[in-house]
């Protein structure tokens, strides 16, 4: 088994006496496409900067491909693409310049500049249009440009700060495809920080929820679910062709299948809450009644169920709503670009 391409331990970031990161470990295998959720000043780019070498650790270790971020900030640089929810370019050049540009800030080797911005501009969709000025560009082809601009110093890590921002739901589509792609092509570890939850479940293969500086809880999406709404079971909804009257003169002999803990009407529908799936047996019973079935539904647990499940469960008094400055907008990540 390989060693994680990120370990955290015990990392802890303060500002003066308040904790903005509290005692995070997490480990990201190669290859993973991992997702930071949590509400804004829940530490995300805190520990983002830490894992980038940006700003130091109060407490602990960040190792990223196999170097400490404190102690060795330029060799992750190397590593780690970073591409922030707003990518600036210059308007006046086309996509292919802006590219070449910060190739050159990259230190990519002269002479392979030109052939590596072309094939970049390819792999992210943007061959046909890499001569057209970015003022013409739309929010999609920008954030795809600004992919490139990660991808072209061809990085083992990517990490994306809410990358579908304003894109509209094909382009979100297009564009959580191509990261897929990415990541199981050519092993590229993500890191994707989002608060679009269903963007999330699409690409990620786990997720950790950061609340109030801490990693509340990480895991695949199934084993999340699984863990949280496993003692609540089943939900499954019958939807039926005419109105239910209560008192619903059926609702003892269906209680009799089993494992029903709650039966619930409203006019067509039934929703049933159980122990196990007993769908089958429960579809079976209302044929026999006469009752004409229009839909069957089972309820999947998504990552918003599991999201909101840990707002009911936990505190979230020390959170702030303000979102903080942006991160390509702070001194430092203009000194990570342009350094
Ligand atoms: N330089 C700083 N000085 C003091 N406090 C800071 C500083 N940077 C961040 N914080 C605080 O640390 C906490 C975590 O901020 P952070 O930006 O990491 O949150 P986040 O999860 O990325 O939020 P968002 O989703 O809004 O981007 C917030 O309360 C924020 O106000």
């Amino acid at each position: 088994m390989n060693d994680p391409i990120i370990q955290l331990k015990g990392l802890t970031k303060c500002y003066g006496t308040f904790k903005a990161v509290d005692h995070l470990d997490l480990a990201i295998d190669k290859g993973e496409i991992f997702g930071l959720l949590g509400p804004n000043g829940a530490g995300k780019t805190t520990t983002i900067l830490m894992m980038l070498g940006l700003t130091d650790p109060t407490t602990g270790t960040v190792q990223v491909c196999g170097y400490n971020a404190t102690t060795n900030p330029i060799a992750v640089k190397r590593k780690v693409g970073y591409m922030p929810d707003s990518v600036g370019f210059y308007d006046n050049m086309t996509a292919l310049e802006n590219l070449i540009y910060i190739a050159r800030l990259n230190g990519l080797p002269e002479h392979e500049i030109l052939q590596r911005a072309i094939e970049t501009m390819e792999q992210v969709g943007l061959k046909n249009d890499m001569h057209k000025k970015t003022s013409a560009y739309s929010r999609g082809m920008k954030q795809r440009l600004g992919l490139a601009d990660v991808l072209i110093k061809q990085p083992d890590i990517i990490i994306l700060d809410e990358p579908t921002l304003g894109i509209d739901p094909t382009g979100v589509k297009d564009f959580l495809m191509l990261i897929k792609q990415l990541s199981k092509q050519q092993g590229l570890t993500v890191l994707l920080s989002s608060h679009h939850l269903h963007h999330v479940q699409q690409v990620c293969d786990r997720v950790g929820i950061f609340v109030a500086g801490k990693l509340l809880v990480q895991g695949n999406i199934g084993t999340l679910s699984g863990n949280l709404f496993g003692k609540e079971g089943y939900a499954i909804s019958v939807t039926l062709a005419q109105p239910v009257a209560e008192p619903w003169q059926h609702r003892a002999a269906l209680q009799t299948l089993g494992n029903i803990t709650q039966v619930s009407i409203e006019e067509k529908t039934l929703e049933i809450s159980c122990d196990c799936d007993i769908t089958p047996a429960i579809v079976r019973f209302l044929v026999q009644e006469g009752y004409d079935i229009m839909s069957v539904h089972k309820k999947e647990y998504g990552l918003d169920d599991i999201y909101q499940k840990y707002f009911e469960n936990n505190s979230t008094e020390n959170i702030t709503n303000e979102k903080s400055v942006s991160f390509f907008q702070r001194p430092f990540f203009k000194k990570y670009k342009n350094g």
